[in-house]
């Protein structure tokens, strides 16, 4: 009697996982028309010595770095979760920055770059 053995193999690949992965590379590797990637500036606050009065002004100080950490160890429930950082981030260059510094600008093009990527995820 010949025994078939059927192995369903389930590729439990976190599709969650995945996306927070593709949102988070998609800003950090964004480059504007001239090639310059936008995201740099982004990677590490100012220091405290640099600019104190920056963690005066912004309550919730955030950079690509500690969003990275909070990738990495696996701390956003949901894409909106790891939005609503950028969003964060974005807007406090916009509070600390003057409309017409390249940081200001960069950051709404961004912001722009994480919410459209987000709805193109949210379709997939
Ligand atoms: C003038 N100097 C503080 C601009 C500067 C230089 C760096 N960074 C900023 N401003 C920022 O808001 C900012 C943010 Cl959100 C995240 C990471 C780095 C930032």
């Amino acid at each position: 009697k010949k025994i078939i053995k059927v192995t369903k193999v389930k590729k439990n690949v976190n599709v969650l996982a995945q996306k927070l992965r593709t949102l988070y590379d998609t800003i950090r590797d964004h480059k504007d028309p001239k090639g310059r990637q936008l995201s740099l500036i982004f990677l590490k606050l100012p220091s405290k010595a640099e600019y104190p009065d920056y963690y005066e002004v912004i309550k919730r100080p955030i950079d690509l770095e500690k969003i990275s950490q909070k990738l990495k160890s696996n701390q956003y429930e949901s894409l909106d979760d790891m939005v609503s950082d950028f969003v964060l981030m974005f807007d406090n260059a916009c509070k600390y920055n003057e409309p017409d510094s390249q940081i200001y600008k960069d950051a709404l093009m961004l912001q722009r770059v994480a919410l459209q990527t987000k709805l193109q995820l949210r379709e997939d």
